[in-house]
């Protein structure tokens, strides 16, 4: 099978590539890559003013498979993956039972390689049942393909038990992704402790509860030498703790959501828990933080802790409603039109935060179109205007602030080891 992708602006930070090249793709590699590629292909794909992407990878997937299935399946998040032009997600282990060991590693695993549609690797929790009392089969799960472990929904509040965990990783050379919320300091909260939360008589989640986490799991990957990564990035402070860090040399790495670098909590309709997540939306001074740094390249990663709810669980109060929004199906058009149409990042940081800095931290052979990589690429339309429709995600989950927004940038074709995921034509088959 031949694959002839013409005219396109190829965007690959592997290489520092950006400018108008064709590729060929062969059965499941990138076979050529040159200014004009006139060989017969069994299909060929126009891609003139479109950026033609390493396939994005999604460090912060919920896929809620197995014992969740009713807010989403291994089958709808490859699909919501594939249609948000993913060709790898990272699913967190708070599922029901939690990933603790080999066995629920291979599950998914096997269920992915049985569908054959986007790559998914499933992260390992950091204690047995995320109870955090003690670890869980790190080494074995590591053993069975998990590139990383992480307690994400909670934090590991014992610190002793989280070094444990760091010296283990930091031998098998896989990073620990940090949930970080200190359980104690949250004290209710359920949105930022601001005065919308005020307004609405809601309990506030300050600053802190993500920031003295974020401070601590550094000062234990500085002493362990191993790898941090910390998840959903929301505060100002934390751009600074992760700038100092890498100043001194400690081992980190950070990501932001779409959702924490568009809105602020002042955008909060009130009662809709469409806002409500974890961490909360914070205020204008954190975002313009946020948006420094990933511009500064501080920040290194945009992830969209796709977290998909049913439509009765959140049709609740504030308060009761769980914490979290899907992003798998908006997170590249609002990452172009929120930073990349506003000057934020190039396309080519675009690519670095979606996709090459992911399979770097995560050592992957993946996130690069040089020659002789898997095809794994995303074919992006920059100019293409449209509103959200949740109506038309795949994935089931439809929680999303974002339903009617406008934005600029439609993911168009998505390659998955040289065959086509999704492509925007399908998008009438809503497939569920
Ligand atoms: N982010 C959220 O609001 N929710 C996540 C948990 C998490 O990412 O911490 C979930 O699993 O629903
Ligand atoms: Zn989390
Ligand atoms: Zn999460």
């Amino acid at each position: 099978m031949t694959l002839l992708i013409k005219n396109g602006r190829v965007i690959d930070p592997a290489t520092r590539t950006d400018k108008q090249m064709d590729i060929l793709v062969e059965d499941d590699r990138i076979a050529k890559r040159a200014e004009k590629i006139d060989t017969k292909a069994d299909k060929t794909i126009n891609a003139k003013g479109c950026y033609v992407m390493p396939g994005f990878i999604d460090m912060h997937v919920h896929l809620r498979d197995p014992g969740q299935e009713e807010k989403e399946t291994v089958v709808t998040g490859s699909r919501a993956a594939a249609r948000g032009g993913f060709t790898t997600i990272l699913a967190m282990p708070n599922t029901k039972p939690v990933v603790d060991n080999a066995d629920v590693v291979n599950y998914v695993h096997n269920k992915a390689k049985n569908l054959g549609l986007v790559h998914v690797l499933q992260i390992g929790a950091v204690t047995r049942g995320q109870k955090g009392e003690e670890l869980a089969a790190i080494e074995e799960m590591a053993a069975a393909g998990s590139p990383a472990i992480s307690e994400d929904g909670k934090s590991v509040m014992n610190a002793k038990l989280l070094r444990d965990a760091m010296k283990i990783t930091q031998k098998l050379d896989i990073p620990v992704l940090s949930h970080c919320e200190d359980k104690n300091l949250v004290d209710g909260g359920v949105v930022n402790a601001d005065a919308n939360a005020k307004r609405e008589g809601l309990r506030g989640i300050t600053n802190s509860v993500e920031d003295v986490i974020i401070a601590r799991d550094i000062m234990i990957a500085k002493d362990t030498g191993a790898a941090l990564h910390l998840c959903h990035c929301s505060t100002k402070s934390s751009v600074m703790m992760v700038q100092m860090a890498k100043e001194q040399g400690v081992r980190v790495t950070a990501e932001v959501c779409p959702h924490h670098f568009t809105l602020t909590s002042d955008d909060m309709i009130p009662k809709d828990t469409n806002y409500k997540m974890n961490p909360p939306l914070r205020t204008k001074e954190d975002v313009e933080e946020l948006k420094r740094g990933l511009k500064e390249d501080i920040m290194d990663v945009i992830a969209t802790d796709h977290a998909p709810h049913t439509a009765d669980e959140k049709n609740n109060s504030m308060e009761k409603a769980p914490f979290g929004i899907v992003g798998l199906e908006t997170a590249a058009a609002l990452t172009h039109t929120e930073l990349v149409l506003k000057d934020y990042l190039t396309p080519m940081q675009m690519a670095e935060k979606m996709s090459c800095n992911p399979a770097k931290i995560l050592g992957l052979d993946a996130g690069s179109l040089e020659e002789g990589k898997p095809a794994d690429i995303v074919i992006f339309d920059p100019k293409k205007t449209y509103k959200i429709d949740k109506n038309k995600f795949w994935s089931k989950g439809r929680n999303t602030p974002f339903d009617g927004r406008e934005v600029t940038g439609a993911v168009l074709t998505t390659i998955v080891e040289g065959k086509i995921a999704y492509d925007i034509k399908m998008d009438h088959e809503i497939t569920k």
